[in-house]
């Protein structure tokens, strides 16, 4: 409409929350266009060390499943990379769709992956509390793994066998130990650009790690993501499928890459 200044079409169906936030300059999801990043030669590897026994629970959280870790300790950490800090793992999580077509939240090229990893890390060198660390413009540092369909993964069936328990929103189980790092490609290249969260409060706060190798997932594993419930026990059901934010425009931002 000519008005613009509102309108319930910017009201995304998942969250009822504006869809694009006013002045937000470096929202996340985009879409990577490989011709366009630039190759850093000054970026670092990444270093990740995880510790497996910082591993707490699942948690169901209405939005994905949630695999949370102790962070009150540098443990489980990443550092390197286009960091100047070193990371505390809090949390990893995925996006996903209804169909193998879709569900990543990054595009590469315009292709979108039928699922997404987001592994959450907060910086713990210059900020007290991941609550603060949201609000600050280097405050986290999300690791980004496609996943396409092929082999069964091995290291997240242990995960998938687990996800029934938590079928409902705000169901939790313990889970005490997980190494992360397998989901992690072997592969050391990736893209990173400076974003925001995918969910609100959407704070502009995420140095982006994406990893240019996907991993392997088989349809089995897809479709147990599927069964989860976005809906509590007791409610109508409703399935937990594209819970991915839509592209945000790029602006005035590069994506550099770590490979030529
Ligand atoms: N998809 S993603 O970009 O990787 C993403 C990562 C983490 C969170 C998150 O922690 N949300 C809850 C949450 C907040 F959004 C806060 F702002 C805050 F202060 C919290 F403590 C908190 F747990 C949301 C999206
Ligand atoms: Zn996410």
């Amino acid at each position: 409409e000519s008005s613009e200044v509102f309108s319930w079409k910017f009201l995304h169906p998942l969250w009822q929350s504006p869809l694009t936030i006013p002045g937000g300059t470096r929202q996340s999801p985009i879409n990577i266009q490989w011709r366009d990043s630039v190759y850093d030669p000054f970026l670092k590897p990444l270093k990740i060390s995880y510790d497996p026994t910082t591993c707490l629970h699942i948690w169901n959280n209405g939005y994905s499943f949630l695999v949370e870790f102790d962070d009150s300790t540098d443990r489980s950490i990443i550092d390197g990379g286009p960091l100047e800090n070193q990371y505390r793992l809090k949390q990893f999580h995925f996006h996903w769709g209804a169909m193998n077509d879709w569900g990543s939240e990054h595009t590469v090229d315009c292709k979108f992956y039928p699922a997404e990893l987001h592994l959450v890390h907060w910086n713990a060198v210059l900020y007290p509390t991941f609550e603060e660390a949201v609000m600050e413009g280097n405050g986290l540092a999300v690791i980004g793994v496609f996943l396409k369909l092929g082999a069964c993964h091995e290291g997240l069936q242990t995960l998938v066998d687990a996800l029934p328990a938590v079928k409902h929103k705000d169901t939790v189980i313990e889970f005490d130990v997980f190494d992360p790092s397998c989901l992690i490609p072997s592969c050391p290249d990736y893209w990173t650009y400076a974003g925001s969260l995918t969910t609100p409060p959407l704070t502009e706060s995420v140095t982006w790690i994406i990893k240019k190798q996907p991993i392997e997932v088989d349809e089995n594993q897809l479709e147990a993501f599927r069964m989860l419930l976005f809906t509590s026990d007791g409610e109508e059901e409703k399935r937990m499928v594209d819970n991915f934010r839509p592209l945000q425009p790029l602006m005035n931002r590069t994506v550099r890459s770590s490979f030529q």
